[in-house]
């Protein structure tokens, strides 16, 4: 079975190559820029077609959430009308496309973890241009897997954890928001799940669960406890360390809002799939200990 992925460099592709790797049956490979360019929906049938997938996932995406703030227009043509290119262009291949969305989707005013059927009212530019990328997936095809996904780290690219430990390199203390509360979610552990839901669609030829997922790490915490729980780990690695000082939103302020509680529930994900995301504490660990390795 071949995995084709959109961003090659992304934090999600880049784990999805490195999963691929390590099994059997399973190739994935990576189409970005200039090849595949979400701006140009021209060159997305074109590179997809050229790399002949028996499954398509959407991960490319406008990433940057206070700059979204300042070029909306650019934000929607690659997470609104590209990633709808995207998965016509697996509609017209005649295959699935899994596609990722987030958690700013909604607006953090729940008291509990957000299911699927939760209404979506999202702050910012980065959350309603990929909420209309959700709908425009969902309308191109109907063989879609929308995995709405939540506070993403990794080795690689670009990403809270890494932040942290970049900073803790010249700093003595950080200050951290501890009011907005999440799911923080290992992009190792995105791209497990995503190579078991691919082995499942490629399996059950009656499969009849296409729509949408919430997918993240298991357990919560906030901004400020993932800081403290990066930067004790990388402690005990012999890695960059500091203080972490709890600070509110509005000692914080950006250019985009984000939701106090963006806490997602997996529970459907899990029920369909027969896969649970580790805990958030034991994923991270393995991520800061890989960045910290010298
Ligand atoms: N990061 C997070 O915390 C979260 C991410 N998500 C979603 O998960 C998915 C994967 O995220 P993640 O791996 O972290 O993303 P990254 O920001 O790590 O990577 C995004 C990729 O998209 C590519 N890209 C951007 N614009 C274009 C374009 N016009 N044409 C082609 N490719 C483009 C980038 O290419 P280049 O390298 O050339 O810039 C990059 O490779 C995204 O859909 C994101 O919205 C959901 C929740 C949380
Ligand atoms: C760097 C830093 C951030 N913060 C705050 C700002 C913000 O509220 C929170 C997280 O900051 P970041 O800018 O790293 O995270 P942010 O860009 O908001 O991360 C989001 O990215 C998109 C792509 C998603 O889809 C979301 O799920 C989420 O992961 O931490 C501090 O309080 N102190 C700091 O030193
Ligand atoms: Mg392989």
């Amino acid at each position: 079975m071949r995995l084709v992925v959109t961003g090659r460099d992304g934090q999600v592709a880049t784990s999805l190559l490195e999963a691929g790797k390590a099994r059997d049956g399973i190739e994935v490979v990576a189409v970005g820029r200039p090849a595949l360019d979400l701006t140009q929906p021209d060159t997305v049938f074109q590179a997809l077609a050229a790399a002949r997938p028996d499954i398509v996932v959407s991960a490319a995406a406008y990433t940057a959430v206070d700059q979204a703030e300042d070029e909306p227009d650019l934000a929607f043509a690659v997470n609104a009308v590209g990633a709808g290119k995207v998965a016509e262009a697996a509609a017209q291949l005649g295959v699935p496309v899994i596609h990722l969305s987030t958690d700013y989707v909604f607006d953090g005013s729940k008291d509990g973890a957000y299911v699927e059927t939760d209404a979506t009212a999202p702050l910012g530019v980065y959350g309603a241009s990929k909420l209309a990328g959700e709908l425009a997936v969902a309308a191109a095809n109907p063989r879609h897997l929308i995995l709405r996904t939540a506070w993403v780290y990794s080795p690689f690219g670009r990403n809270f954890v890494k932040t942290m430990l970049r900073l803790a390199g010249d700093r003595d203390e950080i200050a951290v928001v501890a009011d907005q509360w999440g799911n923080p979610t290992s992009a190792l552990d995105i791209a497990d799940a995503i190579l078991h839901a691919a082995a499942m669609l490629r399996d059950d030829e009656a499969f009849d669960g296409y729509g949408i997922y919430h997918l993240a790490g298991t357990g919560e915490t906030s901004w400020s406890g993932f800081a403290r729980h990066i930067l004790d780990t990388s402690a005990r690695y012999g890695g960059p360390t500091a203080r972490v000082r709890d600070i509110a939103t509005s000692d914080y302020p950006t250019k985009a809002k984000r939701p106090a509680n963006s806490r997602l529930s997996s529970a459907k994900f899990e029920g369909a799939f027969g896969w649970q995301a580790p805990e958030w504490r034991e994923a991270s660990h393995e991520v800061v200990e890989r960045l910290t390795a010298r």
